[in-house]
């Protein structure tokens, strides 16, 4: 409701509403300064053992936590969350068996306690909030809080209460390796694991934890038969959720630790089966993949061990189908094909027919760069977060090192205007959908930087991508991790990995380690806001703080690589999680590919603002034109009366109006250096505005106004000798990328139907604008007419052939 409007009562509502905002925003800024003081405390403290007189009993934890409000600040129903990162957060690359068991006392504070494990019983309920946290109480029944800011493969903050405290329900037993032990918000010790893998489920009826002699009696549950928690397992598995798949998850991998299955390889393999099918439901195609293998062994000699069990044929299927669809899944197409040829060939399955012709289809893409773009853009809108399955096309292109820029791409053939250069798929992507109603604003201490919300869930998706993927580790670590004392940031190539070496690492033989302050760097250097061609996946309204619009983050690989110009010879455009790269122009081989970082049409100044941020002057021939303009007396006119005048529209007659603009244009134009020819784009949009005050008073003097527009960023118009050949307007397109060109040309379009009564050059204009927007997008003339309906000549027919 708009404040000072309504009812009496609606404006109480409207000043307690605001009332409550304020009170928050004073709380999220005492959260923060004791987080930023935790940390300073973290930082500079001298670790030492921990004192245990300062560590409460479990008895004193439950009686706290009675009655404990469980989910955090609350605005008008949304959730504001703040998640604090900062302090050293690699997880353990070592396996249980090489660490130590020790007890809460033998912990050092702030540490990463190297070489110990802690096993330990879930005392309290789950509380949700930043991750999860509850207490877990040692054999001595001294008890800690331990806080995992990423329990979860979809990020938690979308995942249901009631799934997130099922899955550390009081009396579970976990085992916490090389605890990392940190002094809290409120000053006393906590426990913290970033990274998930780092907490593992213990069975309690394991010989590790039979051996512990606890004080008292679990608190919760008796540890469930095998065979319960397989039953548990497929009753999870079996409600098709995705969020229940990680109990399913949890009741699998506890049931592996029973002793009855730890010495029965058939019963191994019977979750293990069951478990591979839970992750794929989850797309944790790496976890899936793993736990194939391991089943696969148990049976199978080819796979370089004894066969130790005899199995159905039936179940013989179900594993190797399963096998095939997380290496499909991991984008391992030769292998998956692999698998569908010499495991599964013959099998009576109905997906069967479709996985041949979709692997075909990838490895045709995978080679020619040819997709299927009407499917992807039907796909993108019926989802909030697309994800395609689509394999990556690098077109003729190759990395090369470039003075005074790093790595770069350079064109290794001649190419035509619109040809796919590169198809490439996000490592990461963070929609806002997925953290449904949460506005999440992520304080980096240690890199003083403050993150939206669909960076914080692109952070923790990425943890767990990379627990799932280790393979995807060599591509992330070839990305800039803006890291000084990163001894991998002098990089000269970019990794091609085999598919060999890509299942050698997804098969690793102990933990990947993950360092989450490294990724938190490369995804702070790399990924960027995203606006997809569907809107709806890209930019939805309203999560954040103050209730605006956020564009989805994403993480490419060799796209990356892609250096700055603001004269760009590629177009990008983005379906879904996919970012395609395309020739802008003809372009002949040994150019370099270049995109632009941000708009061309941003002034001098703003465009060396922003590409001082990423650390570099651009020296492209618009920069190099600019510098010899009087550009600072054009940023004021731009900032001030271009400004002024946009806020002047309703106020003056369109005639009255016009000979402002006109004026403006003429002042504009003087700030360009005498001589300069070629572009002037800050000069277009008092071209258009002009444009659009013509087609108020006199239609048909639109249409050159509207050329200028786009003249000035670029635009060659075809000659009359050039039109008789290939019948478009337009022979070279304008540098910017997005719709605005497109519209431009068909406001032309509508304006030689409207105004000048000639359908013959409407229709050229029209025809050059679906041109324009294959050059860029592809896709076809579906697509095109899909998304300019409202701009397009309607009340006359088109002739698309010509
Ligand atoms: C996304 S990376 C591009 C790939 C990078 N050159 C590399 O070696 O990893 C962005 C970085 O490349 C460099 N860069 C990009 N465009 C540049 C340009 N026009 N001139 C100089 N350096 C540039 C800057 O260091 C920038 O921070």
């Amino acid at each position: 409701m708009v404040w000072g409007v309504g009812s009496d009562d609606e404006r109480d509502e409207g000043l307690e509403a605001m009332m409550r905002r304020l009170e928050l925003e004073r709380e999220v800024e005492r959260v923060t300064n004791r987080a930023r003081e935790a940390y300073e405390r973290n930082a500079s403290a001298v670790s030492t053992l921990v004192n245990t007189a300062q560590i409460p009993s479990s008895q004193t934890v439950l009686a706290a936590a009675e009655g404990k409000v469980k989910i955090e600040t609350d605005l008008g129903g949304k959730r504001i969350l703040q998640v604090f990162r900062g302090g050293p957060s690699c997880s353990s690359a070592r396996t249980i068996k090489e660490l130590q068991r020790v007890n809460i006392r033998d912990l050092n504070c702030p540490a990463r306690n190297e070489g110990k494990i802690l096993v330990c019983r879930v005392l309290t309920e789950t509380m949700i909030g930043n991750g999860i946290t509850f207490h877990v109480e040692d054999p001595e029944e001294l008890a800690l809080p331990l806080t995992m800011p990423s329990p979860t493969p979809h990020p938690s903050y979308g995942v249901p209460a009631t799934v997130l405290q099922n899955l550390f329900p009081q009396g579970t037993i976990i085992a916490l390796k090389e605890p990392d032990v940190r002094f809290a918000l409120n000053g006393s010790y906590a426990l913290r694991a970033d990274v998930p893998t780092d907490v593992c489920f213990i069975n309690g009826r394991s010989s590790m934890v039979s051996a512990i002699q606890w004080c008292t009696e679990a608190t919760g549950q008796v540890e469930p038969s095998w065979e319960e928690h397989k039953l548990a397992g497929n009753i999870a598995m079996g409600r098709k959720e995705l969020m229940t798949q990680m109990i399913a998850v949890r009741h699998y991998t506890l049931g592996m630790g029973d002793p009855k299955v730890v010495s029965d390889p058939y019963k191994s393999f019977q979750l293990l089966c069951n478990r591979a099918q839970a992750y794929l439901n989850m797309r944790q195609f790496g976890s899936a993949y793993r736990d194939c293998h391991r089943a696969q062994s148990l049976f199978d000699a080819t796979a370089n061990t004894t066969p130790s069990i005899e199995i159905t044929p039936d179940q013989r299927k179900k594993l190797y189908w399963r096998m095939m669809k997380a290496a499909y899944g991991l984008r391992l197409y030769d292998h998956a094909q692999k698998i569908l040829t010499t495991k599964c060939s013959g099998l009576s399955i109905p997906d069967l027919p479709n996985y041949v012709l979709k692997i075909v289809t990838q490895k045709t893409g995978a080679s020619l760069g040819r997709y299927d773009w009407s499917l992807m853009w039907k796909d993108m809108h019926s989802t909030t977060a697309p994800h395609f399955e689509v394999s990556d096309y690098t077109g003729p292109i190759e990395v090369q090192l470039l003075p005074g820029r790093g790595r770069g791409l350079i064109i290794t053939q001649d190419v035509h205007a619109g040809q796919v250069l590169l198809a490439s798929k996000a490592l990461i992507t963070g929609f806002l959908s997925e953290a449904p109603n949460t506005a999440l604003s992520g304080l980096d201490f240690e890199r003083n930087i403050t993150t939206k919300t669909t960076q914080v869930l692109a952070l923790d998706k990425s943890i767990h991508a990379l627990i799932d993927d280790p393979s995807v580790i060599t591509i992330w670590n070839s990305l800039h991790s803006g890291r000084e004392d990163d001894p991998e940031s002098a990089k000269t190539d970019f990794p091609r990995i085999t598919e060999e070496k890509r299942l050698a690492d997804i098969l690793y033989d102990r933990p990947p380690q993950i360092d989450v302050a490294k990724i938190s760097g490369t995804l702070d250097t790399n990924a960027f806001g995203v606006s997809s061609l569907s809107r709806k996946a890209s930019e939805q309204p309203g999560n954040n703080f103050h209730g605006e619009a956020e564009h989805a983050t994403m993480l490419f690989g060799l796209p990356s690589l892609a250096n700055h110009s603001c004269l760009p010879n590629v177009t990008v455009s983005h379906w879904g999680d996919v970012v395609v790269y395309r020739a802008l122009h003809d372009l002949s081989s040994g150019s370099e590919l270049l995109v632009s970082y941000f708009s061309p049409e941003g002034s001098f100044m703003a465009r060396c603002g922003l590409a001082k941020e990423w650390g570099f002057t651009c020296t492209c021939a618009l920069c190099v034109a600019d510098e010899s303009d009087d550009y600072v007396y054009r940023e004021i006119l731009m900032e001030r009366d271009y400004s002024r005048l946009m806020e002047q529209s309703d106020s003056l007659g369109p005639r009255e109006f016009l000979r402002k603009w006109m004026e403006l244009e003429k002042e504009v134009a003087a700030t360009y250096a005498k001589g300069r020819k070629g572009m002037q784009p800050d000069l277009r949009p008092i071209w258009r505005a002009i444009a659009a005050l013509w087609w108020k008073i006199d239609g048909r003097r639109s249409i050159p106004a509207e050329r200028f527009s786009l003249e000035c960023i670029g635009t060659i118009f075809s000659t009359p000798q050039q039109r008789a050949t290939h019948g478009r307007t337009i022979e070279k397109l304008p540098i910017i990328s997005g719709d605005g060109k497109i519209e431009s040309i068909l406001y032309i379009a509508r304006a030689q139907f409207v105004f000048m009564g000639n359908p013959v050059e409407g229709n050229a204009w029209a025809r050059t604008a679906f041109w324009a927007h294959e050059t860029m997008f592809g896709g076809g003339l579906a697509i095109f007419l899909e998304r300019f309906e409202g701009k397009l000549p309607h009340r006359y027919e088109v002739d698309w052939a010509g």
